[in-house]
């Protein structure tokens, strides 16, 4: 994994753009596989910069985004279809029909996962996947657990997640227990990923992920470290605590 710790979240956030905005200048028509949560916002708010100044075009990118809640449909504000919407495809010139991120309304969502899968694969693989990553070392909704889907699968989130997330809504009870999210083994399957971790609360699991010494399925990001092309980017506070 190449470690690149910047001073705090507004450099973080211009260098993960940057890295972005080089790869779609190099290859306009990139697949990028796209996270939710806090840390990419900023990154997020980079490329709409850089669009803005007629620096980067988006109208051949299409994007996966990792995970979704079931039971929340694209319209709901805690979705995270709404989310993307909001932060980032709104203010570009990506077409919709080229954002995929899982439809957690979905009838059937054991098939809709294998489709989900097979969605990626025909489109040709995502060339850069960003993450973020859980307190609890999850990635994606990946959470520590005995086992770990290799695909696209259906989780029980664990509840420090749900514990995290309820800040996003009125009361606890709102906050989703399931999710539909992208495998360990579909993660793996990018060219290239870039882990972005920011703010104290991250240290601790950044700590012992960088350590680098031990995989397993009670660390989910753990797995990127069988990866060949892992960018991993903090500041200071994820780095030192
Ligand atoms: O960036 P945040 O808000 O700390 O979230 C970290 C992780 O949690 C999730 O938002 C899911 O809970 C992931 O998508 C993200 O990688």
């Amino acid at each position: 994994m190449k470690l690149i710790v910047e001073k705090n979240y507004d450099e973080l956030s211009k260098r993960a753009a940057e890295l972005l905005a080089e790869d779609i200048r190099k290859k306009p028509e990139i697949i990028l596989g796209l996270a939710t949560g806090s840390t990419p916002v900023g990154t997020y708010k980079e490329l709409i910069k850089l669009y803005d100044s007629g620096k980067l075009d988006f109208s051949k990118v299409k994007t996966f985004n990792l995970d979704e809640y079931i039971g929340l449909d694209g319209e709901h504000q805690n979705s995270y279809r709404y989310f993307m919407n909001d932060v980032l495809f709104d203010h570009i010139n990506i077409d919709k029909e080229n954002t995929y991120v899982p439809n957690g309304k979905v009838k059937n969502p054991e098939d809709y996962c294998k489709e989900y899968d097979k969605l990626i694969e025909d489109a040709g693989g995502i060339d850069v996947q960003i993450l973020g990553i859980g307190t609890n070392g999850h990635i994606a909704f990946n959470e520590p657990a005995d086992e770990l889907s290799a695909g696209t699968s259906i989780v029980n989130l664990t509840q420090s997640t749900i514990n995290d997330n309820s800040r996003f809504f009125d009361s606890m009870d709102e906050v989703p227990k399931t999710a539909i999210t992208m495998g360990i083994g579909s993660i793996l399957k990018a060219k290239k990923i870039i882990l972005l971790a920011s703010g104290k609360n991250k240290a601790p699991i950044m700590k012992k992920l960088l350590e680098g010494d031990m995989i397993s399925t009670q660390l989910p990001a753990s797995f990127l470290l069988l990866h060949s092309d892992v960018t991993v980017i903090v500041d200071e506070d994820a780095y030192k605590g």
